[in-house]
């Protein structure tokens, strides 16, 4: 049994009003898209703006309800669960979004924000909450002299390090990312890139990873799903996307990165995994 198992998920919004300011267009942005996620793996799902990717990584933590299709998460139906059981079942499946700013409370200190899921999903005391709190922000390169700062005083890198750290409180084995380095400057998004591929080393995270940058994917994802007008165009291991992509619109993708990546004389990428910047 696969970590995630998708099938058919399909989702329509409503947009436009007409005359009476009755919703009248509809918007088919998921249509019938399946895949599974392997504990420790990470799936990216790329595409061009609007094919999606979004709204299917939401929709996997039913924070948008599907029009139709199933989630499994870990044997667990997550389209049925009731909301005490959801919420319980969000702490093992976490997401992670481009603005790390709107994912965290501005009046809550660092360390706090971080500790906070262990005040309200654990009967952890105060100081276990902190010592975890602080070896976690430890983890992801937050040092001590940040963790009574508020999050107005850290730069976009070293928020979306707290929001990483708020995620893997809960120790989840799903991480849905969302774009999660598409907000932050060009130095630092290396960083924080290889800052999620070790983490999910250690700790046997899975990944869906949404991003539009495929030289991002190349560096992070086993696997790529390629979606295109809410559908899935072609999905594989990553080393076959890049080199032998199946789907016209695969090869347009491809054909759109703007740098070429660095590859040695026999066509292998030069950035190792973990190995950026
Ligand atoms: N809440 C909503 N109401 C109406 N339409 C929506 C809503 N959310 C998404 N859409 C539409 O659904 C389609 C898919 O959006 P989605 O954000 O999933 O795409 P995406 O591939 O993630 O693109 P981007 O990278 O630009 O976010 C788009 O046409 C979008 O405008």
């Amino acid at each position: 049994m696969s970590l995630l198992e998708v099938e058919n998920l399909t989702k329509s919004f409503s947009s436009g009003r007409d005359w009476l300011g009755r919703r009248t267009k509809m918007v088919h942005a998921v249509k019938g898209v399946s895949f599974t996620l392997e504990r420790g793996e990470c799936l990216a799902v790329v595409g061009e703006s609007g094919a999606g990717k979004s709204t299917v990584g939401r929709m996997v933590l039913r924070l948008i309800e599907p029009n139709s299709g199933s989630v499994t998460f870990d044997g667990i139906d997550v389209l049925a669960t009731k909301p005490k059981q959801l919420r319980a079942l969000r702490q093992r499946m976490q997401m992670i979004f481009q603005d790390p700013y709107s994912s965290l409370d501005p009046r809550m200190t660092i360390k706090d924000a971080v500790a906070e899921p262990l005040l309200v999903h654990t009967d952890k005391g105060r100081v276990t909450r902190e010592k975890e709190a602080v070896e976690l922000l430890d983890k992801v390169g937050i040092g001590s002299r940040y963790l009574e700062r508020y999050p107005a005083e850290l730069s976009g890198g070293q928020l979306q390090r707290v929001a990483i750290a708020r995620a893997l409180t809960m120790k989840p084995s799903l991480i849905v990312c969302d774009e999660p380095v598409a907000a932050l400057d060009v130095s630092v998004r290396a960083q924080v890139l290889n800052l999620l591929r070790d983490l999910q080393e250690e700790l046997g995270l899975a990944y869906l990873f949404v991003c539009h940058d495929l030289a991002l994917v190349e560096v992070i994802a086993d696997r790529v799903m390629v979606m295109a007008s809410g559908e899935v165009v072609e999905t594989d291991t990553t080393d076959q996307i890049f080199a032998n992509p199946r789907q016209e619109y695969t090869k347009k993708l491809l054909a759109a990165i703007p740098v070429p990546l660095p590859r040695d004389a026999q066509g292998n990428r030069l950035v190792a995994p973990g190995k950026v910047g």
